[in-house]
């Protein structure tokens, strides 16, 4: 992810001590509070919507600027369920994403300890082998005996750099967690300029939301690397936004799927889309959707760094 990089250090460090940057995947059962903790660590400015995307290959949550640092928590969903076909495939990517973070911050809700997934994800965290950090949040509700037993259970099974105990809900313990996570992520270039990070996460958003309707409504017949991309956002005057995105597919014959019979699949697509994001946006949207060959974009690093990623497809 090097050449890509920008390097705002000198004019927003004001030059104290080099910059650090990185990505941590946020794992975590249902409810352990993870849209809480991100939005608490990464505060209103950066922060995105919090949705539930089930075809998200790996999602930008937020971006928070901490000391010196960048850092960019990932989300990586369904990695538990998988129930169809597609889940779990993406249940492989989930832990791919994972695997190639530079840390693993693993959130449990301490009042319901290793109950449920939280035993299953501490399960596939043996085979990570990135450096993992635990973190217990809702310590208001639990007594302190109770998080040091669980400390020590948790970390039996696989071994954690540090245990912190938060509350998301208050910011109780917070710093900590971000004062670490700057000084042990590793030094180099920011991966986004300071002023972009707020509209990233909204376009990579909606773009994950349009892709979750092509899959809703055409999965069986499309591969999954089919890929959406937020190519203009513009902001109107009258309230509105317009946006445009492009589906990529990787043959012609795709295209004829994703367009649809008379255009049905893609206005079909396109509405429901639309309608999720005038909710999510909370004003009116017009989209734009366009129907795209191009071969082999799953290989392309290219494409992934213009989604904000560097994660490769398998
Ligand atoms: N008491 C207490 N409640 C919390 C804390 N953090 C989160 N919660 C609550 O726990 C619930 C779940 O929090 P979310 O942040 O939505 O959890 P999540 O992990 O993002 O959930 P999913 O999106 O369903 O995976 C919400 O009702 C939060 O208000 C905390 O530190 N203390």
């Amino acid at each position: 992810m090097t050449e890509e990089q920008t390097n705002p250090a000198e004019d927003s460090t004001n030059g104290v001590g080099p910059t650090h940057s990185g990505f941590v995947a946020l794992i975590g059962a249902t409810n352990a509070g993870k849209s809480t903790l991100v939005n608490r660590l990464v505060g209103a400015k950066v922060s995105i919507v919090s949705h539930k995307v089930q075809t998200t290959r790996a999602i930008v949550r937020g971006i928070a600027i901490h000391n010196n640092a960048q850092i960019v928590f990932m989300d990586t969903p369904g990695i538990f369920k998988p129930r169809r076909r597609l889940d779990r495939a993406m249940v492989t990517t989930a832990w791919g994403g994972a695997k190639d973070a530079d840390f693993i911050m693993f959130l449990i809700d301490s009042e319901r300890g290793l109950k449920g997934d939280a035993e299953k994800i501490l399960e596939g965290l043996k085979e990570v082998h990135q450096p993992k950090i635990l973190v217990l949040n809702k310590v208001d509700r639990v007594n302190p005996e109770d998080l040091l037993k669980l400390t020590a259970a948790v970390n039996e099974v696989v071994s954690f750099e540090r245990t912190f105990m938060v509350s998301a809900l208050t910011g109780s313990g917070c710093d900590d967690v971000m004062d670490y996570l700057a000084a042990a992520l590793p030094e180099g270039p920011w991966y986004y300029p300071e002023d972009q990070i707020s509209d990233l996460p909204m376009r990579q958003l909606a773009a994950e939301i349009t892709r979750e309707k092509l899959f809703l409504r055409l999965h069986q017949e499309l591969p999954y690397s089919s890929h959406v991309e937020t190519e203009n956002w513009e902001e109107r005057k009258d309230g509105s936004v317009r946006i445009e995105q492009v589906i990529y597919v990787e043959r012609d014959s795709q295209k004829k799927i994703a367009l649809g019979k008379n255009g049905d699949a893609i206005k079909a697509i396109s509405m429901a889309s639309r309608k999720e994001l005038s909710e999510i946006l909370e004003q009116p949207v017009h989209l734009f959707l366009f129907v795209k060959v191009r071969e082999n974009w799953g290989d392309d690093p290219a494409r992934f760094r213009e989604m904000g990623l560097d994660f490769p497809t398998s």
